[in-house]
């Protein structure tokens, strides 16, 4: 049975360099009449959640509110600084251009490295696939992904993470930069997979795509989930994300 459940999640980003212990930094910190140490910042705040197959969960807040942190927490990109996460099911993580890519290597040992993170065996035909997907000339498979455009690089990473079905699929904010056919192709293989997940998980300012996608908002501000956030209906989710757009 695929499922995730937080219990009392709490997840503190460390914000300390050597120059936060610096005296110059102190004495700017009393000139603007900051206190000293706070090295932490918490981005996940007492986060409780109990996911079942057939959730489409949105995320959904502003700037900052938690939903990003949230989503890699789940993908176990980050440990909790505190609290419990259970997660049944194999993850399929599209988290954005930094998550998982190592820029120095070339495009070919990327889709290998991914694929064997996600528990799967790179042979040349699956890497042929992948990159007949991308629809990138074929000489780039052995440059280094530093030198791809961003628009290139969501090419090969989403090509990869989306090679195989998943059970639990936790999208961040993804199609955004790719071009316009592109992303129609990366739509569709995307919501194909939606159909076949257990469980999606997406965060997203765009409210449409929240509506068309998601049977249950959970409303974040500061960390924390907000409201009378619970499971149900997509009639009674949209609403209300009527109500928290209000
Ligand atoms: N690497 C980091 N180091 C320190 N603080 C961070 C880091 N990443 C995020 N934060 C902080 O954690 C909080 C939550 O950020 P997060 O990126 O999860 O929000 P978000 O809801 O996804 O925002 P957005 O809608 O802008 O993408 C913010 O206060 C942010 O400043």
């Amino acid at each position: 049975m695929t499922s995730i459940t937080l219990s009392n999640v709490c997840l503190d980003y460390p914000l300390y360099g050597a120059y936060d212990f610096s005296i110059k930094r102190r004495l700017m910190n009393r000139l603007l009449g900051e206190a000293d140490g706070a090295h932490a910042v918490r981005a996940i705040d007492q986060v409780s959640l109990d996911i079942r197959s057939g959730a489409r969960i949105g995320l959904f807040g502003p700037n900052g509110s938690g939903k990003s942190t949230l989503l890699r927490l789940i993908a176990g990109v980050y440990p909790a600084t505190s609290g419990r996460i259970e997660v049944r099911g194999r993850v399929m993580p599209l988290l954005g251009l930094s998550a998982g890519a190592n820029l120095d290597l070339v495009a070919t040992d990327n889709i290998s490295l991914l694929l064997r993170i996600g528990g799967r065996r790179p042979t040349p035909a699956i890497i042929d696939d992948i990159w007949a997907f991308t629809e990138l000339e074929d000489r780039m498979r052995r440059l280094p992904l530093r030198t791809f455009s961003s628009g290139m690089l969501m090419r090969v990473l989403f090509a990869t993470a989306t090679a195989f079905p998943a059970d639990i699929l936790l999208l961040d904010e993804w199609l955004s930069v790719v071009d316009e056919r592109f992303s129609a192709k990366a739509e569709r293989r995307l919501l194909e997979l939606v159909d076949g997940a257990a469980i999606v998980m997406l965060a997203s300012h765009d409210q449409e795509l929240l509506r068309r996608v998601c049977n249950r908002i959970v409303p974040l501000d500061r960390g924390r989930i907000v409201g009378a956030e619970g499971g149900g209906e997509t009639d009674r989710s949209a609403r209300k994300l009527e109500e928290i757009c209000a």
